[in-house]
């Protein structure tokens, strides 16, 4: 009989379902709901962590904060480039995971940057594809009449959905000093596009919040997408527990794949195991830090990782934890004068505090309802540095193998694949219709400059001293130097701004890291002694790629992890070449296209034989390729001999 309660600590020990999902985080409660939205199927969804829906979660104003107490306690390894530091690794623990944790920017990246995902082989992955899913996973609901007349905000609702779970709103309030920043960056004569979601994020523009409208409170995976059909019957979500083991069903025949049939798990509460089968597909949604982790300890991964923590190889996969991507970030402060009454330091005052929250309570407007804010920049190589052509000449031509991690000198998969990111890369910071630095345009003196499209590569590997313990995670930040080239232009040009006569009545004055440092490494050299530095944004990805596998992928088009059978991916690990954007609305969209991918092939009675199923699937993918080159469906092809 199908499961009747949604209770998280009810007992799911040696039963089946169709799908078992692991992670129940943004992406994994996308699918979720999908597929069990067939009545036919049945969804088990398990999570590390608890359901939570304190105010900690729901008030955008609290976005603007590490909610450590939803959040793992893990930390990255030192990092070389950047002072040997350790970073913070930010990954929610929390059903929903980080739609529940995360600032509520909720944007897009342009055309260009989802166009390079097919370019590298992925077919059906072009922006053009995608835009029907950024759709269907959104409501949107414009500014305010009176928002648009006093900051002139800008929008077109074409390029958003009318009736999906996330909902896309403003706040319901702009600091009266974003004028200022506005008037400074148009002064600049960056592009302002009147939609950054039309495929067109380059330059300054408006973005919305994931944001309930009416109550303005936060719009979440777990409050959009999970808690409207909970009660489903054919929907389980079972919290507090952490999977440790993918399950296989291994053949006695010679060249058969393993065939994943459920999970191992752990209670969090009384430590007891279970296992779990599924029927059709266990499909990874633990994100992309801990599903390359889940996939090593399972025996899939590099040869030489898994030998080293005596784990027995299903399939010797490089790209199992490489490819990993964020977007590093240096953090400029400067001093303001002038700013207006109320500034997004007005908070510390007591009694304005008191007012701003009753404002909210009673109304739901002011300060309290927002979270990053509105406006954000992202700005081309060619506006943000004169030195464009120089920067692209140097990546094109330079021994990238001596930046990347060893274990892209041992792989040739791993190495073609980046040489052909490399080149997607080239084209990318060349052009002007491609985002490679982001400036989130603050009404007040934190100026922080985010590289979007790095070249150097990390990565996420099991602890061979304590495989179940946290992964190793290696950001390898500024590893390639014109990663930090980038950066450092992206400095000079903040410089530059908040130097431009709109913004002169704040009588500006650069505390960090100084304007006394003047040369490229004077000005890595401060940041790092003043922890200006950051390796993240949160925004992890590409640890199980989606690409060809000969060009270093750990997963095809149809999100199928490479050499073994019934298991896919669903999360940002996928993710192969991070977009210039915050990743959560483009994470909605690709958990959509995923449900629709796995509900799919999974439309027809249970597939005892796979392999056939898999030669269909990748027919109807060449086929659909035409547009795409000769070399790029061949190796599509490959995914038959999974
Ligand atoms: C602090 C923070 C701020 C952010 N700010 C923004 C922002 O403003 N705008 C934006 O667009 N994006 C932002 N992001 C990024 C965005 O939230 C993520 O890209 C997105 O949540 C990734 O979705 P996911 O499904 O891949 O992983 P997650 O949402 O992280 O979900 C993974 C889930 O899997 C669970 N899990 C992990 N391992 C196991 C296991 N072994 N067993 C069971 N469960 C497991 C985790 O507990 C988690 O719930 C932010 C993220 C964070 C953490």
């Amino acid at each position: 009989a199908p499961p009747q309660t949604n209770n998280g600590a009810q007992n799911i020990n040696e039963r089946t379902f169709d799908y078992v999902i692991v992670g129940g985080g943004l992406t994994g409660l996308v699918v979720a709901n999908r597929l069990s939205e067939d009545k036919d199927r049945t969804v088990l969804v398990i999570e590390n962590g608890y359901i939570n829906d304190d105010i900690s979660t729901q008030v955008p104003s609290f976005a603007n904060s590490i909610n450590s107490r939803l959040m793992y306690d893990i930390q990255s390894a030192p990092d070389a480039n950047t002072g040997g530091k350790i970073y913070p690794v930010y990954v929610g623990n929390v059903v929903g995971g980080g739609s529940v944790v995360n600032g509520m920017a909720f944007d897009r990246a342009s055309a260009a940057d989802y166009d390079a995902w097919a370019l590298l082989g992925n077919i059906g992955w072009d922006w053009n594809s995608l835009l029907p899913y950024f759709k269907k996973s959104t409501t949107f609901t414009p500014p305010t009449a009176s928002n648009v007349q006093e900051f002139g905000t800008t929008y077109d609702a074409s390029y958003y959905g009318t009736n999906g779970p996330i909902q896309a709103s403003f706040p319901n309030f702009e600091y009266q000093d974003t004028k200022n920043i506005w008037a400074a960056f148009k002064a600049a004569g960056v592009p302002l596009p009147k939609e950054h979601a039309a495929g067109t994020a380059v330059g300054a523009f408006w973005i919305p919040t994931s944001l309930e409208p009416k109550t303005q409170t936060r719009s979440s995976a777990k409050n959009a997408y999970y808690d409207p059909i909970k009660s489903r019957s054919n929907l389980v979500l079972s919290t507090g527990r952490k999977v440790n083991e993918i399950l296989f069903e291994e053949s006695q025949l010679p060249f058969v794949a393993p065939k994943a049939n459920g999970v191992r798990y752990v209670s969090r509460s009384d430590g007891s195991t279970g296992k779990v089968y599924a029927k059709r597909e266990v499909i990874l949604a633990a994100g992309a830090v801990f599903t390359p982790q889940l996939l090593q300890l399972s025996g899939i991964g590099p040869r030489d990782i898994l030998n080293a923590a005596s784990i027995k190889v299903k399939k010797d996969l490089s790209s199992v934890g490489a490819n990993m991507q964020d977007h590093p970030n240096a953090n400029l402060v400067f001093d303001l004068r002038n700013m207006a009454k109320v500034n997004v330091f007005s908070g510390q005052d007591p009694s304005y505090n008191a007012t701003a929250w009753s404002e909210y309570e009673t109304k739901r407007t002011g300060p309290i309802t927002q979270a990053h804010g509105s406006s954000l920049a992202f700005l081309s190589l060619n506006t943000l540095s004169t030195k464009a052509a120089q920067i692209v000449a140097t990546l094109t031509s330079q021994n990238i193998l001596s930046y990347l991690p060893a274990i892209y000198n041992r792989d040739q998969s791993l190495l073609r694949g980046i040489l052909k990111q490399r080149e997607i890369i080239a084209g990318l910071h060349a052009s002007l219709n491609a985002a490679v630095g982001e400036i989130p345009m603050a009404p007040f003196g934190l100026a922080i400059n985010s590289l979007q499209r790095p070249l150097s590569r990390g990565s996420i590997n099991i602890d061979p001293k304590n495989k179940n313990g946290n992964p190793i995670v290696q950001f390898n930040t500024f590893s390639n130097p014109v990663d930090r080239q980038i950066l450092v232009e992206m400095v000079r040009w903040t410089r530059k701004h908040w130097a431009r006569k709109e913004l002169a009545m704040y009588q500006p004055v650069e505390v960090s890291p100084g304007a006394q440092y003047q040369t490229d490494d004077e000005i890595i050299g401060a940041l790092i002694a003043q922890k200006g530095l950051g390796a993240s944004f949160a925004h992890m990805s590409g640890t199980c790629s989606m690409m060809p596998e000969l060009l270093g992928g750990c997963v095809g088009s149809d999100l199928a992890v490479y050499g073994v059978k019934q298991l896919s991916v669903v999360d940002a690990s996928i993710v192969p070449l991070i977009p210039a954007t915050h990743l959560q609305a483009t994470m909605y969209a690709v958990a959509e296209k995923a449900a629709d991918l796995i509900k799919a092939r999974n439309a027809g009675a249970v597939n005892t034989g796979g392999v056939v199923t898999n030669a269909v699937a990748g027919v109807t993918n060449a086929v659909a390729n035409t547009a795409n080159n000769v070399v790029t469906s061949v190796f599509s092809l490959f995914k038959w001999w999974r």
